[in-house]
Protein backbone atom coordinates (compact mmCIF):
# COMPACT_ATOMS: atom_id res chain seq x y z
CA UNK A 1 0.00 0.00 0.00
CA UNK A 2 1.22 3.23 -0.73
CA UNK A 3 0.71 6.02 2.03
CA UNK A 4 -2.43 8.24 1.74
CA UNK A 5 -1.73 11.68 1.66
CA UNK A 6 -5.18 12.59 3.37
CA UNK A 7 -7.64 10.88 5.38
CA UNK A 8 -11.62 10.84 4.58
CA UNK A 9 -13.07 14.67 4.35
CA UNK A 10 -17.10 14.12 4.43
CA UNK A 11 -17.22 17.63 3.56
CA UNK A 12 -16.20 16.60 -0.23
CA UNK A 13 -18.39 15.47 -2.72
CA UNK A 14 -18.72 11.90 -3.05
CA UNK A 15 -17.52 9.76 -6.38
CA UNK A 16 -19.40 7.75 -8.41
CA UNK A 17 -18.38 5.42 -10.62
CA UNK A 18 -20.65 3.85 -13.31
CA UNK A 19 -19.06 1.52 -15.59
CA UNK A 20 -21.52 1.74 -18.69
CA UNK A 21 -20.01 -1.69 -20.01
CA UNK A 22 -21.34 -3.67 -17.10
CA UNK A 23 -24.98 -5.96 -17.59
CA UNK A 24 -24.40 -6.36 -21.13
CA UNK A 25 -24.27 -2.58 -21.62
CA UNK A 26 -27.85 -2.45 -19.82
CA UNK A 27 -27.74 0.61 -17.76
CA UNK A 28 -30.05 3.49 -18.38
CA UNK A 29 -32.05 2.73 -15.21
CA UNK A 30 -28.95 3.35 -12.98
CA UNK A 31 -27.73 6.18 -15.15
CA UNK A 32 -31.62 8.23 -14.89
CA UNK A 33 -31.60 7.52 -11.21
CA UNK A 34 -27.81 8.96 -10.59
CA UNK A 35 -29.29 12.20 -12.88
CA UNK A 36 -32.20 12.75 -10.72
CA UNK A 37 -29.94 12.60 -7.44
CA UNK A 38 -27.71 15.03 -9.32
CA UNK A 39 -30.12 17.04 -8.97
CA UNK A 40 -31.15 16.97 -5.23
CA UNK A 41 -27.37 16.42 -4.11
CA UNK A 42 -23.80 17.04 -4.74
CA UNK A 43 -21.94 14.07 -6.62
CA UNK A 44 -19.21 13.97 -8.87
CA UNK A 45 -20.33 11.32 -11.52
CA UNK A 46 -17.97 9.65 -14.24
CA UNK A 47 -18.37 7.01 -16.49
CA UNK A 48 -15.76 4.29 -17.25
CA UNK A 49 -14.39 4.63 -20.80
CA UNK A 50 -12.30 1.43 -20.37
CA UNK A 51 -11.41 -1.36 -18.20
CA UNK A 52 -8.76 -0.21 -15.75
CA UNK A 53 -9.95 3.49 -15.48
CA UNK A 54 -12.05 2.81 -12.49
CA UNK A 55 -9.17 1.87 -10.51
CA UNK A 56 -7.24 5.41 -11.30
CA UNK A 57 -9.94 7.12 -10.61
CA UNK A 58 -11.24 5.50 -7.64
CA UNK A 59 -7.02 5.79 -6.70
CA UNK A 60 -7.39 9.17 -7.61
CA UNK A 61 -10.58 10.18 -5.51
CA UNK A 62 -9.08 8.49 -2.42
CA UNK A 63 -5.91 10.51 -2.67
CA UNK A 64 -8.72 13.63 -2.27
CA UNK A 65 -10.03 12.25 0.86
CA UNK A 66 -13.00 11.59 -1.27
CA UNK A 67 -16.07 9.12 -0.67
CA UNK A 68 -16.30 6.34 -3.02
CA UNK A 69 -19.63 4.60 -4.95
CA UNK A 70 -19.45 2.27 -7.42
CA UNK A 71 -22.16 0.90 -9.86
CA UNK A 72 -21.19 -2.27 -11.74
CA UNK A 73 -20.26 -6.08 -11.34
CA UNK A 74 -17.84 -7.72 -9.32
CA UNK A 75 -15.35 -7.16 -11.71
CA UNK A 76 -16.00 -2.78 -11.39
CA UNK A 77 -15.89 -3.50 -8.00
CA UNK A 78 -12.43 -5.24 -7.65
CA UNK A 79 -10.90 -2.42 -9.31
CA UNK A 80 -12.24 0.16 -6.94
CA UNK A 81 -11.04 -1.63 -3.67
CA UNK A 82 -7.48 -1.96 -6.02
CA UNK A 83 -8.04 2.08 -5.92
CA UNK A 84 -8.91 2.47 -2.33
CA UNK A 85 -6.28 0.33 -1.12
CA UNK A 86 -3.15 1.21 -3.31
CA UNK A 87 -3.95 4.81 -2.48
CA UNK A 88 -3.78 3.82 1.43
CA UNK A 89 -6.57 6.51 2.11
CA UNK A 90 -9.22 4.81 4.14
CA UNK A 91 -12.53 6.35 2.55
CA UNK A 92 -15.80 5.06 2.52
CA UNK A 93 -17.35 2.47 -0.50
CA UNK A 94 -20.92 2.46 -1.49
CA UNK A 95 -21.74 -0.47 -4.08
CA UNK A 96 -25.31 -0.39 -6.40
CA UNK A 97 -25.01 -3.99 -7.89
CA UNK A 98 -25.28 -3.71 -11.52
CA UNK A 99 -23.16 -6.39 -13.17
CA UNK A 100 -24.11 -9.36 -14.51
CA UNK A 101 -22.86 -11.26 -11.27
CA UNK A 102 -23.10 -9.28 -8.39
CA UNK A 103 -21.65 -11.69 -5.14
CA UNK A 104 -19.72 -9.62 -3.09
CA UNK A 105 -23.01 -6.99 -2.72
CA UNK A 106 -25.76 -8.98 -2.87
CA UNK A 107 -24.30 -12.36 -1.28
CA UNK A 108 -21.82 -11.10 1.15
CA UNK A 109 -23.04 -7.50 1.78
CA UNK A 110 -26.74 -8.50 1.55
CA UNK A 111 -27.25 -5.40 -0.41
CA UNK A 112 -30.48 -4.63 -2.11
CA UNK A 113 -30.58 -5.69 -5.78
CA UNK A 114 -33.35 -2.52 -6.18
CA UNK A 115 -31.31 0.32 -7.71
CA UNK A 116 -33.37 2.93 -5.98
CA UNK A 117 -33.16 1.32 -2.59
CA UNK A 118 -29.02 0.30 -3.43
CA UNK A 119 -28.13 3.93 -4.51
CA UNK A 120 -29.65 5.43 -1.13
CA UNK A 121 -27.06 3.42 0.67
CA UNK A 122 -24.13 3.58 -1.51
CA UNK A 123 -24.88 7.57 -0.41
CA UNK A 124 -26.17 7.26 3.25
CA UNK A 125 -25.60 3.86 4.34
CA UNK A 126 -23.76 3.50 7.51
CA UNK A 127 -20.14 2.57 6.97
CA UNK A 128 -19.09 -0.80 8.56
CA UNK A 129 -15.60 -2.40 8.68
CA UNK A 130 -14.92 -5.11 6.39
CA UNK A 131 -11.53 -7.70 5.73
CA UNK A 132 -10.17 -7.71 2.04
CA UNK A 133 -7.74 -10.28 0.93
CA UNK A 134 -4.69 -9.61 -1.36
CA UNK A 135 -2.90 -12.57 -3.35
CA UNK A 136 -0.02 -12.03 -5.52
CA UNK A 137 -0.08 -8.07 -5.22
CA UNK A 138 -3.80 -7.56 -6.26
CA UNK A 139 -6.68 -7.32 -3.87
CA UNK A 140 -9.97 -8.77 -4.08
CA UNK A 141 -13.12 -8.24 -1.71
CA UNK A 142 -15.12 -11.53 -2.08
CA UNK A 143 -12.98 -14.77 -2.70
CA UNK A 144 -10.23 -16.26 -4.76
CA UNK A 145 -9.32 -19.82 -6.16
CA UNK A 146 -7.50 -22.20 -8.41
CA UNK A 147 -8.79 -24.77 -10.01
CA UNK A 148 -11.79 -26.15 -12.51
CA UNK A 149 -13.88 -22.64 -10.83
CA UNK A 150 -10.82 -20.60 -12.44
CA UNK A 151 -10.82 -22.39 -15.35
CA UNK A 152 -14.65 -21.53 -15.48
CA UNK A 153 -13.80 -17.91 -15.09
CA UNK A 154 -11.91 -17.85 -17.94
CA UNK A 155 -14.54 -19.75 -20.06
CA UNK A 156 -16.71 -17.23 -18.66
CA UNK A 157 -15.27 -14.44 -20.25
CA UNK A 158 -15.11 -16.27 -23.41
CA UNK A 159 -18.79 -16.97 -23.40
CA UNK A 160 -19.96 -13.51 -22.43
CA UNK A 161 -19.87 -12.28 -25.98
CA UNK A 162 -22.70 -14.91 -27.23
CA UNK A 163 -26.46 -13.33 -26.98
CA UNK A 164 -28.83 -14.29 -24.12
CA UNK A 165 -25.47 -15.14 -21.93
CA UNK A 166 -25.59 -13.88 -18.36
CA UNK A 167 -26.08 -14.31 -15.24
CA UNK A 168 -26.67 -18.03 -13.65
CA UNK A 169 -27.15 -19.77 -17.36
CA UNK A 170 -23.70 -17.90 -18.30
CA UNK A 171 -22.06 -19.34 -15.16
CA UNK A 172 -23.37 -22.72 -15.67
CA UNK A 173 -23.03 -23.05 -19.16
CA UNK A 174 -19.34 -22.48 -18.48
CA UNK A 175 -18.76 -24.77 -15.87
CA UNK A 176 -20.75 -27.41 -17.87
CA UNK A 177 -18.08 -26.85 -20.68
CA UNK A 178 -15.12 -26.92 -18.23
CA UNK A 179 -16.53 -30.16 -16.59
CA UNK A 180 -16.84 -31.64 -19.75
CA UNK A 181 -13.76 -30.82 -21.65
CA UNK A 182 -11.22 -29.36 -19.25
CA UNK A 183 -11.69 -31.87 -15.95
CA UNK A 184 -8.42 -33.89 -16.35
CA UNK A 185 -6.70 -30.86 -16.19
CA UNK A 186 -7.20 -29.85 -12.18
CA UNK A 187 -4.32 -28.57 -11.01
CA UNK A 188 -2.38 -30.51 -8.62
CA UNK A 189 -1.40 -28.21 -5.48
CA UNK A 190 0.46 -28.14 -2.48
CA UNK A 191 -0.80 -26.00 -0.02
CA UNK A 192 0.32 -23.91 3.54
CA UNK A 193 -1.91 -22.40 5.83
CA UNK A 194 -0.68 -19.77 8.57
CA UNK A 195 2.96 -21.20 7.47
CA UNK A 196 2.27 -24.86 7.94
CA UNK A 197 2.32 -27.22 5.19
CA UNK A 198 -0.82 -28.93 5.06
CA UNK A 199 0.14 -32.03 2.45
CA UNK A 200 3.51 -31.89 1.45
CA UNK A 201 3.50 -33.93 -2.07
CA UNK A 202 1.36 -32.17 -4.43
CA UNK A 203 -2.11 -33.85 -4.74
CA UNK A 204 -4.77 -33.01 -7.23
CA UNK A 205 -7.51 -30.53 -6.27
CA UNK A 206 -11.38 -29.64 -8.44
CA UNK A 207 -10.51 -26.50 -6.21
CA UNK A 208 -9.15 -24.51 -3.67
CA UNK A 209 -11.21 -21.66 -2.64
CA UNK A 210 -10.54 -18.73 -0.57
CA UNK A 211 -13.05 -16.46 0.15
CA UNK A 212 -14.24 -13.51 2.42
CA UNK A 213 -18.13 -13.96 1.67
CA UNK A 214 -20.41 -16.91 1.21
CA UNK A 215 -20.63 -17.26 -2.27
CA UNK A 216 -19.28 -16.15 -5.75
CA UNK A 217 -19.17 -17.26 -9.44
CA UNK A 218 -23.04 -16.19 -9.53
CA UNK A 219 -24.37 -17.66 -6.44
CA UNK A 220 -21.96 -20.86 -5.49
CA UNK A 221 -21.83 -20.81 -1.99
CA UNK A 222 -18.52 -22.73 -1.84
CA UNK A 223 -17.53 -21.34 1.55
CA UNK A 224 -21.31 -21.04 2.93
CA UNK A 225 -19.27 -20.32 6.99
CA UNK A 226 -17.64 -17.31 5.70
CA UNK A 227 -18.08 -14.04 7.42
CA UNK A 228 -16.21 -11.24 6.06
CA UNK A 229 -15.68 -9.22 9.21
CA UNK A 230 -13.75 -12.21 11.23
CA UNK A 231 -10.16 -11.13 10.01
CA UNK A 232 -9.84 -15.24 8.35
CA UNK A 233 -10.30 -16.03 5.50
CA UNK A 234 -12.43 -19.23 5.10
CA UNK A 235 -11.17 -22.09 2.50
CA UNK A 236 -13.01 -25.37 0.92
CA UNK A 237 -10.44 -27.61 -0.51
CA UNK A 238 -12.09 -30.03 -3.14
CA UNK A 239 -9.87 -32.93 -3.76
CA UNK A 240 -9.96 -34.82 -7.27
CA UNK A 241 -12.81 -37.12 -7.91
CA UNK A 242 -14.33 -39.12 -10.81
CA UNK A 243 -15.91 -36.72 -12.97
CA UNK A 244 -19.23 -38.78 -12.46
CA UNK A 245 -19.23 -37.33 -9.43
CA UNK A 246 -17.81 -33.90 -9.61
CA UNK A 247 -20.99 -33.17 -11.78
CA UNK A 248 -23.40 -34.88 -8.86
CA UNK A 249 -21.52 -32.74 -6.39
CA UNK A 250 -22.09 -29.40 -8.87
CA UNK A 251 -25.38 -28.41 -7.49
CA UNK A 252 -25.01 -29.27 -4.24
CA UNK A 253 -22.24 -27.00 -3.57
CA UNK A 254 -24.18 -24.54 -5.35
CA UNK A 255 -26.36 -25.06 -2.65
CA UNK A 256 -24.23 -24.65 0.00
CA UNK A 257 -24.69 -28.12 1.20
CA UNK A 258 -21.64 -29.99 0.90
CA UNK A 259 -20.08 -30.02 4.71
CA UNK A 260 -20.58 -33.46 4.59
CA UNK A 261 -18.92 -34.43 1.31
CA UNK A 262 -16.04 -36.81 2.13
CA UNK A 263 -13.47 -35.03 -0.34
CA UNK A 264 -14.15 -31.42 0.35
CA UNK A 265 -12.41 -29.84 3.49
CA UNK A 266 -12.91 -26.66 5.08
CA UNK A 267 -9.92 -24.58 6.74
CA UNK A 268 -9.51 -21.09 8.35
CA UNK A 269 -6.64 -19.38 7.70
CA UNK A 270 -5.08 -15.79 7.96
CA UNK A 271 -2.38 -16.25 5.28
CA UNK A 272 -1.61 -19.46 2.70
CA UNK A 273 0.78 -20.32 0.12
CA UNK A 274 0.05 -22.75 -2.59
CA UNK A 275 2.55 -24.09 -5.04
CA UNK A 276 1.12 -26.08 -8.19
CA UNK A 277 2.94 -28.32 -10.81
CA UNK A 278 2.20 -26.31 -13.61
CA UNK A 279 1.08 -22.89 -14.17
CA UNK A 280 -2.96 -22.56 -13.51
CA UNK A 281 -5.36 -20.29 -13.56
CA UNK A 282 -6.60 -18.52 -10.80
CA UNK A 283 -9.55 -15.66 -10.51
CA UNK A 284 -10.18 -13.28 -7.88
CA UNK A 285 -13.45 -11.50 -7.45
CA UNK A 286 -13.80 -12.51 -11.27
CA UNK A 287 -10.49 -11.26 -12.77
CA UNK A 288 -8.23 -13.80 -13.89
CA UNK A 289 -4.28 -14.64 -14.26
CA UNK A 290 -2.29 -17.43 -14.24
CA UNK A 291 0.77 -18.54 -12.52
CA UNK A 292 2.70 -21.53 -10.75
CA UNK A 293 2.68 -19.99 -7.22
CA UNK A 294 0.28 -18.24 -5.12
CA UNK A 295 0.64 -16.19 -1.73
CA UNK A 296 -2.31 -14.90 0.22
CA UNK A 297 -3.32 -12.67 3.12
CA UNK A 298 -6.15 -11.79 4.87
CA UNK A 299 -6.45 -8.16 5.50
CA UNK A 300 -8.54 -7.52 8.03
CA UNK A 301 -11.37 -4.82 8.53
CA UNK A 302 -9.48 -3.22 5.60
CA UNK A 303 -12.39 -1.71 3.51
CA UNK A 304 -14.71 0.37 4.54
CA UNK A 305 -18.12 -0.03 2.82
CA UNK A 306 -22.03 2.05 3.04
CA UNK A 307 -24.23 -0.96 4.20
N1 LIG B 1 -15.91 1.45 -20.23
C1 LIG B 1 -15.60 0.15 -20.19
N2 LIG B 1 -15.61 -0.59 -21.33
C2 LIG B 1 -15.35 -1.90 -21.31
N3 LIG B 1 -15.06 -2.60 -20.18
C3 LIG B 1 -15.03 -1.91 -19.03
C4 LIG B 1 -15.30 -0.52 -18.98
N4 LIG B 1 -15.21 -0.11 -17.68
C5 LIG B 1 -14.88 -1.21 -16.97
N5 LIG B 1 -14.78 -2.30 -17.75
C6 LIG B 1 -14.51 -3.70 -17.39
O1 LIG B 1 -15.74 -4.42 -17.51
C7 LIG B 1 -15.58 -5.65 -16.83
C8 LIG B 1 -16.89 -6.21 -16.41
O2 LIG B 1 -17.47 -5.37 -15.46
P1 LIG B 1 -18.34 -5.91 -14.24
O3 LIG B 1 -17.75 -7.18 -13.72
O4 LIG B 1 -18.49 -4.80 -13.30
O5 LIG B 1 -19.74 -6.16 -14.92
P2 LIG B 1 -20.45 -7.52 -15.35
O6 LIG B 1 -19.61 -8.31 -16.25
O7 LIG B 1 -21.79 -7.18 -15.86
O8 LIG B 1 -20.58 -8.26 -13.98
P3 LIG B 1 -19.83 -9.57 -13.42
O9 LIG B 1 -18.39 -9.53 -13.86
O10 LIG B 1 -19.96 -9.39 -11.94
O11 LIG B 1 -20.57 -10.72 -14.00
C9 LIG B 1 -14.62 -5.35 -15.68
O12 LIG B 1 -13.56 -6.27 -15.71
C10 LIG B 1 -14.11 -3.93 -15.96
O13 LIG B 1 -12.71 -3.85 -15.84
Amino acid sequence: MEHGTKTYDPALFPLIILNPAANRGKMTRYRSLIESYRQRINVEYVETRLAGEAQELAKQAAHEGRGLVVVGGDGTLNEVMNGILTSGCRVPLGIVPAGSGNDYACNTLKLSSDPETALETALHGRVIETDAGVVNGHYFANAFSVGLDADIAVAVGKLKKYPLMSGARLYYTAALKQLLFGYRHCPWVSLSLDGKVLTHEQQQYVLIAVSNGPAYGAGFRVNPQADHTDGYFDICAVSYMPLRRALKLLPVLQRGEHAQEPLVHFYRAKALSMTCARPANMQYDGETLNATTFEAQILPGALLVRV
